[in-house]
């Protein structure tokens, strides 16, 4: 069965429990459970991993190279303004992913306007809440349907 992966970055595991007018109410667990209902409606698989260790991320990115993954959603969190490594990893298995990040980190603090992962992303979506999510998980869907 065709696979994509959803990856959540540091403090993610977090979500709902404080800032909801930055990072909305849904906990991570609605979030991924909500996607992979939806990608099941399309007959795929959906997994989701989440780490506070930019190392597990760089591992899981590497596993999803040679486990059948065909397409990556990832929400870096900090990680999006720092991480060469996860960049690094993502260039190395050479899957197509989108970035997704909850708030519109361009409206933030500076030091979030810029991204590490949005140079090499299919696209980036952000401020849409847990909604970018499922854009995300519509544009992977309809990618994997017509391979261009
Ligand atoms: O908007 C995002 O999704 C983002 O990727 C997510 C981030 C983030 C930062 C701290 C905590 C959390 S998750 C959270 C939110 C509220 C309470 C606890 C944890 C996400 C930021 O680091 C990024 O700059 C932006």
């Amino acid at each position: 069965m065709m696979q994509i992966l959803v990856i959540h970055g540091p403090n993610l595991n977090l979500l709902g429990t404080r800032e909801p007018g930055v990072y909305g109410s849904q906990t991570l667990a609605q979030i991924d459970a909500g996607l992979a209902e939806m990608a099941a409606v399309a007959g795929i698989e959906l997994k989701s991993f989440q780490s506070n260790h930019e190392g597990a991320l760089v591992d899981r990115i590497q596993a999803a190279g040679s486990d059948g993954c065909q397409f990556i959603i990832i929400n870096p969190a900090a990680y999006t303004h720092t991480s060469v490594a996860m960049v690094d990893a993502l260039a190395a298995v050479a899957l197509p992913f989108v970035e997704v990040h909850l708030s519109n980190i361009h409206k933030r603090e500076s030091f979030r306007h810029h991204s590490f992962f949005s140079a090499r992303a299919d696209g980036v979506i952000c401020g849409l809440g847990a909604q970018g999510y499922q854009l995300a998980l519509a544009y992977a869907l309809e990618k994997l349907k017509r391979p261009v």
